[in-house]
């Protein structure tokens, strides 16, 4: 495919362990092609993405800061299709930066969890009124789509449900997304879940863990060693439903991550999740 055709793609957080993998992804995608990539880490600044990402030939893509005059260069290359800027940053950084690309018409496909409800909304009326396609997606292996889809369906016959996500200890937000996500599925149910049977009382804050609402709660455990799991534990009399994701390897996310480059082209307003583009 000739360069005119290819997407072009920038990397925001290109120097983080999954701006990395990104980097490896989209240099091997023949329909692709990386235009930047961008990382506030000053340890970073200059290296050549493709070494830093493992690859034996540079890919001639220096590490930058600069993010409003990459997205002004992507968005001035008139000859190629609209840009894709996929973000894996950081929960303090990650609103800016979205918002920022679709003031330049560069397409977001933002992995970086930590938004807030009201941050959500305000990118989906932001992208609304561009017109700009923006996926977010709290996690892109297909394998937790399929256990959320098996959660949804678990929870029409079980009433009591706890989930439990456990990360890798350089992880800066908690509940993880992906968490947060599980619960909401759950939670537009129409019913509430775990009624008490006793009157409970916590002798230690957040020993039962956070609710959401519904009577969901999620519990976080964060260990090195670790990189992200998540259990959906349902229970009834006799009989316990324990659903399981372990990723051992962030390559999981990877083919989620190309699709949504590809999908992004064809939105026109915010989508959020990975399972409404299989
Ligand atoms: N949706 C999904 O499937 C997945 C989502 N994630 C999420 O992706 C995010 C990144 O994770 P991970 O790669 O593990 O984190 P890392 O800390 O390894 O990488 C993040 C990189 O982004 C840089 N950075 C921080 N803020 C900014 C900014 N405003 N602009 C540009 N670069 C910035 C960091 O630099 P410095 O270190 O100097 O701060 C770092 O190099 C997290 O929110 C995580 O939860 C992770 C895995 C899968
Ligand atoms: O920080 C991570 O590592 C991950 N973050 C995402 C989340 O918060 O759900 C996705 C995955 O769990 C890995």
């Amino acid at each position: 495919m000739s360069k005119q055709n290819a997407i072009p793609v920038i990397i925001n957080g290109a120097a983080g362990k999954m701006g990395r993998e990104v980097v490896k992804a989209v240099a091997q995608a023949s329909d692709m092609v990386l235009m930047g990539a961008l990382d506030t880490s000053s340890e970073h600044q200059g290296k050549d993405a493709g070494e830093l990402a493992g690859l034996s030939e540079p890919l001639e893509v220096p590490i930058t800061n600069q993010l409003e005059p990459m997205l002004g260069y992507v968005a001035g290359e008139r000859q190629m299709q609209p840009g894709v800027m996929i973000d894996f940053t950081h929960p303090s950084g990650v609103y800016e930066n979205v918002r920022s690309a679709i003031a330049y018409g560069i397409r977001p496909v933002v992995g970086t969890t930590g938004l807030s409800p009201q941050r959500l909304q305000d990118l989906a009326d932001f992208a609304e009124k561009a017109s700009t396609g923006c996926l977010i997606i709290p996690n892109f292996s297909i394998g937790m789509v399929l256990l959320q889809q098996a959660a949804v369906a678990a929870s029409q016959y079980f009433d009591y449900v706890e989930i439990i996500e456990l990360h890798h200890n350089q992880k800066a937000d908690a509940p993880s997304g992906t968490a947060i996500q599980t619960a909401q599925l759950l939670r537009e149910m129409g019913k509430t879940f775990n009624p008490p049977q006793v009157q409970e009382e916590e002798k230690i804050k957040g020993a039962r863990g956070s609710e959401v609402g519904e009577g969901i709660r999620i519990h976080s455990i964060r260990l090195p060693g670790l990189i992200a799991h998540q259990e959906v534990i349902f229970g009834a009399a006799g009989e316990i439903y324990t659903l399981r994701h372990d990723t051992s390897d962030r390559a999981c996310y990877m083919p989620g991550v190309l699709l949504a480059i590809r999908k992004v082209q064809q939105l026109k307003s915010l989508v959020y999740g990975l399972e409404k583009i299989l």
